[in-house]
């Protein structure tokens, strides 16, 4: 399972593998080099089979359908990516014939630090002063073994290092591994096949300075493939903000867990394909040191989440089985949003959808989906939703399941109040997105809490904008941090929050948080919001609880977005209207 940490909560399950249950840091730090060399290998080896990437502009990687796929491109346990599923083939097409015995079956010296003429490589080994040094140290000495060629390039006088690092120091000095020092000797990067960047990791603080700096941006500028150990130096591990400079790797050998700097954008971006590596610290303990916070897979959805992702019907299920969403949205210039949303919520499976609109929409709209009851809610000739309408709205909720609200609602006089009494008088889930969320933005900075706690699910589904309104800060002040922001929100404010956006935050009460890995660039267009509401009302129809619906929901939502831009062939020209046909 793949939990998403903090440097501090990090460090804490650092300690606590070392000091409590004894596993001692040399072996963690050996564990971890060893991970990173054999990731290097992999790299060279790739680069050997057929030196085509296979880059087809997704954004993110590949578009398939299994769980495999669904890490985007990140892999857990180095396995995961992309081994193509044939290792003894592999070895044998890479391993030169005297690494092999012909007689009596293969014997093959470990295998994962093989590869065929590691003398043609010469990898550049940048050496900070920290433990994430101290691991590029132990790899240069596994990769000097595999017979390749090493040259370490310390940022800071090697005298500068300290503990478990200086013990690797010592190791590679007296195996005469070549090493310069930054600012002693010039260090030609066109010289090198690859680099490690084992300069900063998880106690990196703020820009990269003096030598880091300089190496950061000649490792850059070589245009040489990077291998970053941990996370890429110049992000911030928390956030997954870059600073000037930081690396651009083309793999991250994540160490232990994944830090929440890599799954959010720009770090993301700066990390390439991530691959976690196991170095004997067990994942469970993150959650016992600080919040919990998982990539959503459908391997969390089907065991913690307890969701049957095959979506299957009881045999002899009908209609009201699958529940009732009342929808209130749509205003004149905006009815394509409500009948989004209604359709997604059909398309997820409830039993049965009516959408509250306007009156004057009414004539507009009938027919248009056939299988979606109307209910005429406001009244008067503008198309446009009024005060009064709540009492219609709560009336119509009664004999519902679930109330969704917001897509295409518009603003008018007294919404914020309109949106009070839906949010206090029905007992009902209630999912909110769009002009709603700027209705309770409007009701201050305490937001729902001044409206007290509701006793059924409460889903808010904002985009960064959205986000920034209800927390009165500005979208990009929101993107810096958006795990954090979700978190904080949702946990102070009692409601499961969904932060809309490339790698979509479910955060709900009681602190849990999942990052989606479903979905691509080509979503960010219109309706795709309204889409998504329908889907998690749809869901709450259903039976799910708010951190199901919501998770599932979102996964969904991203899942078909992957189908439909596959049909399409191309995902820039999906229409949110394409997700509810692939749902
Ligand atoms: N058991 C463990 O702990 C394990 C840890 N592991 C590994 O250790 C890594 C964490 O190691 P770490 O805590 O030593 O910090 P790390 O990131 O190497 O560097 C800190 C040094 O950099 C400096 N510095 C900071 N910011 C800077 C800046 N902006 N620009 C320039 N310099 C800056 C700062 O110096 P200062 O400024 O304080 O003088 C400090 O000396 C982790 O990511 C993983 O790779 C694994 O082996 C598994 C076991
Ligand atoms: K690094």
């Amino acid at each position: 399972m793949l939990f998403i940490v903090t440097a501090d909560q990090m460090r804490a399950v650092d300690e606590y593998t070392i000091q409590q249950l004894g596993i001692p840091a040399a072996s963690l730090m050996e564990n971890a080099g060893r991970a990173i060399a054999e990731e290097v290998i992999k790299l060279c080896r790739e680069g050997q089979e057929d030196g085509r990437r296979d880059d087809r502009g997704w954004g993110e990687g590949d578009h398939a359908d299994s769980d495999e796929a669904r890490h985007r491109n990140i892999a857990e346990g180095g396995g995961g990516w992309p081994d193509r599923g044939q290792p003894k083939e592999a070895w044998r097409a890479h391993t030169g014939p005297g690494d092999r015995i012909g007689y009596g079956g293969d014997i093959i010296a470990d295998p994962a630090l093989v590869m065929a003429h590691p003398g043609d490589q010469h990898w550049y080994m940048l050496i900070g002063k920290g433990n994430n040094g101290g691991d590029g140290l132990v790899a240069a000495r596994h990769l000097v073994e595999a017979g390749l060629g090493v040259t370490l390039v310390y940022a800071d006088a090697p005298e500068a290092l300290r503990g478990e690092a200086a013990v690797q120091r010592d190791a590679a000095a007296k195996l005469g591994i070549p090493a310069v020092v930054h600012g002693r000797e010039a260090v030609d990067f066109s010289r090198c096949t690859g680099i490690v960047d084992a300069l900063l990791g998880t106690g990196s603080r703020g820009a990269p300075r003096g030598a880091y700096a300089a190496l950061i941006r000649a490792a850059n500028d070589s245009g040489k493939p990077v291998v970053s150990a941990d996370v890429p130096s110049g992000l911030d591990a928390d956030t997954g903000e870059v600073y000037e400079p930081c690396i651009e790797a083309r793999v991250t050998v994540c160490l232990a867990l994944l830090k929440r700097g890599l799954v959010q954008y720009p770090g993301a971006s700066a990390a390439g394909r991530i691959v976690v590596r196991a170095i004997g610290i067990p994942a469970r303990l993150a959650p016992e040191h600080g919040p919990s916070v998982r990539l959503l897979t459908d391997e969390v959805l089907r065991g913690a989440l307890r969701v049957d992702t095959g979506r299957r019907r009881a045999p002899d299920g009908h209609k009201g089985t699958y529940g009732h969403v009342l929808l209130a949205a749509g205003s004149m210039p905006m009815s394509g949003a409500g009948l989004l949303s209604a359709k997604a919520a059909l398309r997820a499976g409830c039993g049965l959808a009516t959408w509250a609109l306007p009156a004057a929409l009414l004539p507009h709209v009938i027919g248009t989906v056939p299988e979606l009851m109307l209910a005429a809610a406001a009244d008067g000739n503008s198309g446009e939703w009024n005060a009064a309408s709540a009492a219609a709205v709560l009336r119509l909720a009664e004999s519902r399941d679930v109330l969704a609200t917001g897509p295409g609602l518009g603003r008018f006089e007294g919404d914020t109040d309109w949106l009070r009494r839906l949010w206090q008088q029905t007992d009902r889930p209630l999912v909110i997105d769009a002009d709603a969320l700027n209705m309770l933005a409007d009701a201050g900075p305490d937001g729902p809490r001044i409206w007290g706690q509701r006793s059924a699910a409460t889903i808010l589904t904002p985009h960064p904008g959205e986000m920034g309104r209800l927390l009165r800060m500005s979208t990009p002040e929101v993107q810096r941090d958006r795990i954090g922001h979700a978190a904080r929100y949702a946990r102070e404010q009692g409601v499961t929050l969904v932060l809309k956006g490339a790698r979509t935050v479910i955060a709900t009460p009681s602190g849990e948080a999942y990052i989606n890995t479903t979905g691509h660039a080509g979503m960010a267009t219109g309706g795709a919001g309204d889409v998504l509401t329908g889907i998690i009302a749809g869901l709450l129809a259903q039976g799910l609880g708010a951190e199901q619906a919501a998770a599932f929901g979102v996964y969904l939502h991203g899942q078909a977005a992957e189908r439909a831009a596959l049909r399409r062939g191309d995902p820039s020209s999906l229409l949110a209207g394409d997700i509810i046909d692939a749902l």
